[in-house]
């Protein structure tokens, strides 16, 4: 059966993805989530005319010729504005944040006066009319819109919100994605393996890449190699309201893969099944009743490095999130071979040399099984299918994972 290719795998995959619903939620505990509605001002910014400075609310036409002396009639400060008004050849001691009384139509800096005994201050340098006042609503006023939906409230987004008085914001709803992890051989990190035990590991770095990209992780933890336990775990996911379900290995064609059974069972409508992809070939993706099943291959880094190239996208778009792989152009630093049918993805360690090119190098064991070197690698090295044999130095696409 002919392989399905990558990029028509990710279109089918994404096909219909659309942001989910929106929740309310408190101001603060809306960080790092999606605008789901406008941001709209319920407050002037600032509220009044208001002291950029500390120094002296003064009228400039008093101080057209310096020294002047002016009287200090009262004090105006953040959160206690003076009550009164300033009259010719007075002034106002303020502070920054502070109203600007009314009269005055420029704040001097301390710095450039000297304060009298007797009440008084000597103005030693002229000031332009209008000086250190930020005038009302010069940030935003009421009712103007401040953010757009599809925004990440990162933390300049939050502050606005904030200061524009919204108490809660309407926010995309986090995709809830399961994670099912499958085979008699795993027990979960801290448990004593038995003697044809591993260490279930692909789970963990699946459950990043979710919460990275905005999704909600709905753990359902290790189940063994028996068909009607995995049934109950879909069944899990599904009463549990996930939006996405991830199983973990059993994609495969051995007699012990029964992901794709199990699906059936339950009702998933098979999307594709396979493609032409170097690791990963065994990926699976379908339809059940509403929620997007993803069977990622059980081999680690099958698993994480599908995981970076079709849940990552998939989270994002169901997140609202824009999703932009870093995919940059670089060198390779070593003869490739020619490649096969399916696209490759090569652990490669990529730096720039001395002239700022990037240079990828691919770590000598490329095995599938081997989360060392894709830990040690910062980035993959993208071979198309049937690509030419290539030589070090000629011009490669990598995909950058840190
Ligand atoms: N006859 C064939 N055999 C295999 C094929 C094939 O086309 N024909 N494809 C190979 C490829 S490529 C991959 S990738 C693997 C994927 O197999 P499965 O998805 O069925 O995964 P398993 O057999 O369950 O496990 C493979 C490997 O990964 C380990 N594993 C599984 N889950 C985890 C986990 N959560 N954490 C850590 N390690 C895990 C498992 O112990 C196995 O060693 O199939 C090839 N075979
Ligand atoms: O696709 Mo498998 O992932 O080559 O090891």
């Amino acid at each position: 059966m002919a392989l399905l290719p990558v990029d028509e795998a990710l279109a089918r995959l994404l096909a219909g993805a659309e942001p989910l619903g929106e929740e309310i939620l408190p101001i603060a505990q809306a960080g790092r989530r999606v605008l789901a509605r406008p941001v709209e001002a319920y407050h002037t910014q600032p509220p009044f005319d208001a002291s950029a400075m500390d120094g002296y609310a003064i009228r400039a036409d008093d101080v057209l010729s310096v020294p002047a002396q002016l009287k200090v009639i009262g004090e105006s400060a953040a959160g206690r504005r003076f009550a009164g008004a300033v009259a010719a050849g007075e002034a106002v001691r303020i502070f920054t944040g502070a109203p600007v009384p009314p009269g005055a139509d420029t704040v001097l800096i301390q710095e450039n006066t000297e304060r009298l005994e007797d009440g008084a201050v000597r103005v030693l340098q002229t000031v332009s009319k209008g000086r250190n006042i930020r005038r009302a609503g010069l940030d935003f006023s009421k009712s103007d819109v401040l953010l757009q939906p599809g925004r990440v409230l990162d933390p300049a987004a939050l502050s606005l919100a904030a200061a524009a008085n919204n108490a809660a914001l309407h926010v995309v709803r986090r995709p809830k994605v399961a994670i099912i992890a499958t085979g008699d051989e795993l027990v979960a990190p801290g448990e004593v393996p038995g003697p044809d035990q591993i260490i279930s590991s692909n789970d963990l770095g699946i459950a990043e890449i979710i919460r990275i990209r905005g999704g909600e992780v709905l753990d359902l933890g290790i189940v063994g190699d028996r068909i009607e336990h995995i049934e109950a775990a879909i069944a899990t996911a599904i009463e549990k309201g996930a939006d996405v379900l991830v199983t973990l290995g059993g994609a495969s064609v051995g007699d012990h893969d029964l992901v794709h059974a199990a699906l059936t069972r339950r009702g998933m409508e098979l999307d594709f099944w396979k493609i032409a992809m170097r690791p990963g070939k065994p990926l699976m993706f379908g339809r059940l009743q509403g929620l997007c099943v993803l069977g990622l291959p059980g081999n680690p880094v099958s698993s994480l490095v599908c995981g970076h190239l079709f849940l990552a996208p998939l989270v994002s778009a169901l997140a609202g999130r824009p999703y932009r792989p870093d995919i940059r152009r670089a060198r390779l630093g070593a003869d490739m071979p020619a490649n096969d049918q399916r696209r490759d993805h090569i652990r490669a360690e990529i730096h720039p040399n001395e002239h700022g090119e990037l240079i990828a190098t691919p770590l000598p064991l490329q095995d599938s099984s081997m989360l060392s070197a894709l830990a040690r690698a910062n980035g993959l090295i993208i071979r198309e299918p049937h690509a030419e044999p290539a030589r070090a130095g000629d011009p490669c696409e990598v995909l950058m994972l840190r």
